[in-house]
């Protein structure tokens, strides 16, 4: 029941939801689909309206001894009820279904309560309830359990029966509460101890709750009977002049129902493996219907008067038609679109807010008794009923995401995908191998490809160069063909012209030369047609040599590349020759100074040579003198040996020389050559002619050397140089008898010398 207008009005203007058969799971539909009764109205339009029936109790026995009139008149096939005031007076009322006293409890279920527990299956809230003066037969028609005779049933039992018949067993779960609004308060029935349940409305949503209620899980048929039966026993009941058993609390059953969208499908365990990740988006998550079903049995009002009741139970009817009062209250001003709804006047129109102007589908039943003695009463009922129909509600599904059963798949799905990565990273692996295999294989191909590719790109460059030689042939030829056309052009121009003056002048001409033109024409076109083949084959060409050219210039930039590597080659070689010439002109400047060396060598080589040949000169000119005189030196020598070889040696002492002119001056002369040779030549010179293997040679020296060795001046030199030793060797050595002899000669003065006391 909406609080305010605001919310009232916008429950109202959202879409009317039909119970949504397709999207819901599947389940039987036998009983509808076998109706064998009449159902309330199903029509769109008006799917959220609060559906009321109305029911008139059979008479009581007092009520037939007594013998009171009805003031009730059915007439179901119009669905109308017809109050009578008296005879003469009467009002018409049409309700969604009348049942008459005979009505069976099977038919006045399925009319009223089935279409609400069916959209109750399909996920939408539901209320069934039953209003009427009190002992006018709503406990028996809600909550009849019907123990002995099922068809004595009431909606209660038969809605459970219908749900059971609709659940899937293993995903769909059903649990009931059970409450009573007595004395303005809330108290289990199932559980007595637990009194005083709040009544909380989630701001957000309006969802009504009880906490603290105990809700209990259906299993089966008789498991609900059970429990029935026990809150019945807990219910308040009392005797009164109208009711045996009169009720003096509101009864509540709450009938809880979660269905799974998914039913069986979850379960399996294969399908929740192969689950996608686009299939858990929010499209797939998995719902759940929740949906509530309240079935509702009223205390029944009572005038205090008529009901002959007293003390306590005075205050209980006055909580009863306090919270009757306000519930009309609510309805009528949602009947009458009023902008305040006095929902927070009593526990019970807080409890019932859902049911009237808000989203649950609302069937109402009001009983009636016959009797015209309780017209008023019944009066009252009717009209509380009118108004309820005019009460329309936002049905409105309640469907929500199942996280139970989505962790459970999610578990699955996690499994599933820890076993199919490891699948993937075997195949990973096995794929890796086989493509770093392939890769090698490729390897070796692209290398193969490469040889050939620059055998082929050899084979194109000369393709490229044949075909560049075969366009430059094409475009002469074709330059040819369009100069002979424009030959011929020009031809048949001065033929025309021809023509035109020969048709003046020869007119017999005229058809020979048309002729004639006819045939150029022809042969223009031909040539035409010839140059426009040789274009095509020239534009083939020329698309070829495109194509051709786009693979050399491909191979060009690769042949860039080589040139450039070739270039930096070229560079590295050019460095390493800079270097090596580098290298070439030190050793060009030390060749010059070797040269240069060489030269003073040679140099020096040639003054020696000229030297020798002066010396040679000397000792020729030596010869000669000593030639001349070698008589006269014969003799002196032969006179020093008959007399000591003391004074034989001392050649050089004036004394021991014969006193002849000549003869001094010969030997001054010689001594004076001799010492201009010493002076000239040098010892160490005279000394080396000894080892001379010219004979002469060796003599002329020796003598040179006796001459001198015959001078005290001398001899200290000649022994220093090396003079007496070589002449010892000389005497060794040498066969001449005349080099011995002088050579013995000049070793005795030096020998004289270095030893005097011999
Ligand atoms: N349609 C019916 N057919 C046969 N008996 C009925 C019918 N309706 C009511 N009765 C009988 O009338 C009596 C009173 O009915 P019931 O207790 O259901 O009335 P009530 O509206 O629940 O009264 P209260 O408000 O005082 O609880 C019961 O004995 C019941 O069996």
């Amino acid at each position: 029941m909406a609080s305010s207008a605001h919310s009232r009005g916008s429950l109202r203007t959202e879409r009317q939801v039909p119970p949504a058969r397709g999207n819901g799971p599947a389940r039987p539909r036998s009983s509808s689909a076998k109706r064998s009764v009449r159902v309330f109205s199903d029509d769109d339009k008006d799917s959220g309206r609060v559906r009321v029936a109305v029911r008139v109790r059979p008479k009581t026995t007092e009520e037939h001894d007594l013998d009171f009139t009805d003031c009730v008149e059915l007439q179901p096939e119009l669905r109308r009820l017809k109050l009578k005031k008296n005879n003469w007076s009467s009002e018409s009322y049409k309700f969604d279904e009348v049942f008459t006293e005979s009505a069976s409890q099977r038919r006045v279920y399925e009319a009223v309560a089935k279409p609400v527990v069916e959209s109750v299956l399909d996920g939408y809230n539901g209320t069934v309830m039953a209003y009427g003066q009190t002992g006018t037969g709503k406990t028996y028609t809600v909550g009849r359990l019907g123990k002995d005779d099922p068809s004595e049933r009431g909606i209660m039992v038969r809605a459970l029966e219908d749900i059971f018949a609709n659940l899937s067993p293993g995903s769909d779960i059903m649990a009931i509460s059970y409450l009573q609004l007595y004395l303005e308060t809330i108290q289990d029935l199932l559980v007595p101890e637990k009194t005083n349940i709040p009544v909380v409305e989630d701001p957000k949503t309006g969802e009504v709750s009880l906490p603290g209620s105990t809700i209990v899980q259906i299993k089966d048929l008789d498991q609900f009977l059970e429990l029935l039966q026990v809150g019945e026993s807990n219910r308040h009941a009392a005797n009164t002049k109208l009711n045996t058993e009169s009720s003096r609390s509101h009864a509540v059953l709450v009938v809880h129902i979660n269905r799974s969208l998914e039913g069986k499908k979850e379960n399996d365990a294969s399908s929740l493996a192969n689950v996608t990740n686009s299939e858990l988006s929010a499209h797939h998550l998995p719902h759940l219907l929740k949906s509530k079903l309240l079935i509702v049995d009223l205390a029944g009002s009572e005038r205090i008067d008529k009901s002959g009741i007293e003390g306590h139970m005075i205050e209980e009817t006055k909580f009863i038609n306090l919270s009757l009062t306000s519930l009309g209250k609510c309805i009528n001003a949602l009947a009458e679109n009023s902008p305040y709804i006095p929902t927070r006047e009593s526990k019970l129109t807080r409890l019932l807010r859902d049911s009237f102007g808000g989203t649950a589908r609302t069937s109402l039943i009001v009983t009636v008794g016959p009797s015209a003695r309780y017209y008023s009463e019944t009066a009252s009922t009717i009209m509380f009923g009118q108004r309820a129909m005019k009460v329309v509600n936002a049905v409105k599904l309640k469907e929500e995401v199942d996280y139970e059963s989505l962790c459970r798949k999610l578990e699955y799905h996690v499994d599933y995908l820890t076993s199919e990565t490891d699948r993937q990273q075997k195949l990973r692996e096995n794929e890796k191998e086989q493509l770093e295999k392939k890769l090698k294989e490729k390897e070796a191909l692209l290398v193969e490809t490469e040889k050939k590719f620059s055998v082929k790109y050899e084979h194109l460059e000369k393709e490229r160069n044949h075909l560049e030689l075969e366009t430059k042939s094409l475009l002469k030829e074709l330059n040819i063909q369009k100069s002979e056309r424009d030959k011929l052009s020009q031809e048949v121009g001065h033929l025309e012209l021809s023509l035109k003056q020969a048709k003046k002048v020869l007119a017999e001409t005229t058809q020979m030369y048309e002729k004639k033109i006819a045939q150029l024409i022809k042969q223009l076109e031909d040539e035409s047609s010839r140059c426009a083949d040789l274009e095509e084959q020239l534009s083939g060409m020329r698309h070829y040599l495109s194509c051709n050219k786009k693979s050399v210039q491909v191979q060009e930039k690769e042949v860039d590349e080589l040139k450039r590597e070739i270039l930096k080659l070229n560079e590295d070689a050019a460095s390493k020759i800079q270097s090596l010439r580098a290298r070439n002109n030190e050793l060009s400047l030390e060749k010059e100074l070797l040269n240069g060396e060489l030269k003073t060598l040679k140099d020096k080589l040639l003054y020696e040579e000229r030297k020798r040949r002066c010396l040679e000169d000397e000792i020729i000119m030596l010869k000669n003198v000593l030639n001349d005189d070698n008589a006269e030196y014969e003799s002196k020598r032969s006179y020093k040996g008959d007399t000591t070889t003391r004074s034989t040696l001392s050649l050089g002492d004036p004394a021991n020389i014969p006193k002849s002119n000549r003869s001094r001056e010969t030997i001054s002369g010689q001594k004076d050559t001799i010492s201009k040779i010493f002076e000239e030549v040098g010892l160490s010179n005279i000394l080396a002619l000894l080892k001379s293997e010219d004979l002469d040679v060796q003599l002329h020296a020796v003598k040179v050397v006796a001459n001198l060795a015959a001078e005290d001046v001398n001899q200290e030199r000649i022994v220093e140089e090396g003079g007496l030793d070589t002449l010892l060797l000389l005497l060794e050595s040498s066969e001449d008898a005349s080099v011995h002899r002088v050579t013995s000669g000049a070793i005795a003065n030096l020998a004289m010398n270095r030893f005097p006391t011999l």
